[in-house]
């Protein structure tokens, strides 16, 4: 955004633990490098993030314009190093409460531009500000042929992964034990690699009980961390598949429970393979970024 940065408005949030500084930017007048995004979320030499969000209407930006009439604001998310990802599941419920916290989503619901297309946040009728968020993170799609599943390694040990696409790409594999993928301090191994052109996040699975599992994930462009809401979907929907379950077929949808290392998320796929995500997220700080985290690094 260029050395000569003003001091920069800012919030910080989190939904199940996967956190976010998000950036009001209205007129889409901050243009964020990926080495400005990676300083800002450095836990250590800047605010320390997940991922960033950045809150710009739709109309100002060249990626959302279209979506202009459906939806005012468009979520701008970047990963930890700078990259940019399609979607963002719990920066979605993240990037809602800041409308809402910001007087800026005054109804029951409203509709996000995303990377991923139109997506809505449905605030809980009794306790709107603080209460659960409920949104729509669209069909996942299962890629079929040589795409359809893959080999995840960690370490000594392989499992076989299922590839469900989010509008960002999964790679799902069920597992013993969720201490069987290590210490994810690296990516781990997906192969064949061309499954995933862009990359994988990748999600690892033990069953808890009926409809109930449990997942670690390391996620593409920030590492392992303590929530993923488009991987819980994934895992929601390959783990309904393993278990013969298909809305479509079916004609009833169906639930799980997703923990994750920082909370629960409840997760439905309906008949017409909407998938829809309810869980937490909580606005934690507001403050002023300091002009040194822009511009030329220091
Ligand atoms: N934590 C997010 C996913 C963020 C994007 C992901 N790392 C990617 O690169 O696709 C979520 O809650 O969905």
């Amino acid at each position: 955004m260029g050395t000569a940065a003003q001091s920069v408005p800012f919030l910080k949030g989190h939904g199940t633990e996967n956190d976010f500084v998000i950036i009001p930017d209205p007129d889409g007048r901050l243009a964020l490098s990926a080495a400005e995004v990676a300083r800002l979320c450095d836990r250590r030499a800047g605010v320390g993030a997940d991922g960033v969000l950045r809150v710009v209407r739709s109309a100002a930006h060249p990626e959302a314009v279209e979506l202009a009439d459906r939806a005012e604001w468009f979520m701008d998310y970047r990963n930890a190093d700078g990259s940019v990802a399609e979607m963002c599941g719990n920066g979605l419920r993240v990037f809602a409460r800041y409308l809402r916290h910001a007087g800026l989503a005054k109804e029951p619901e409203v509709a996000v531009a995303t990377r991923a297309g139109l997506r809505r946040a449905r605030f809980d009728e009794r306790n709107a500000d603080s209460g659960p968020i409920t949104v729509t993170m669209g069909r996942a799609r299962l890629p079929e042929g040589a795409a359809a599943s893959a080999t995840v390694t960690v370490g000594e040990r392989s499992w076989p992964a299922h590839h469900v696409d989010m509008g960002n790409p999964h790679a799902v594999a069920f597992v013993d034990d969720l201490a069987h993928a290590g210490r994810l301090f690296d990516a781990p191994e997906v192969s064949p690699a061309a499954a995933y052109p862009h990359g994988a996040n990748v999600e690892f699975v033990v069953d808890r009980g009926e409809r109930h599992v449990a997942l670690r994930v390391h996620e593409r462009g920030s590492g392992e961390t303590r929530s993923c809401g488009t991987g819980a979907c994934a895992v929601m929907v390959a783990a309904a598949r393993r278990d013969g379950r298909d809305p479509a077929v079916d004609g009833r949808p169906v639930g799980y429970t997703v923990d994750v290392p920082g909370g629960r998320l409840e997760i439905t796929e309906a008949v017409d393979g909407t998938v829809t995500m309810t869980g937490p997220a909580v606005i934690v700080a507001e403050g002023t970024l300091a002009p040194a985290l822009f511009g030329a690094a220091g």
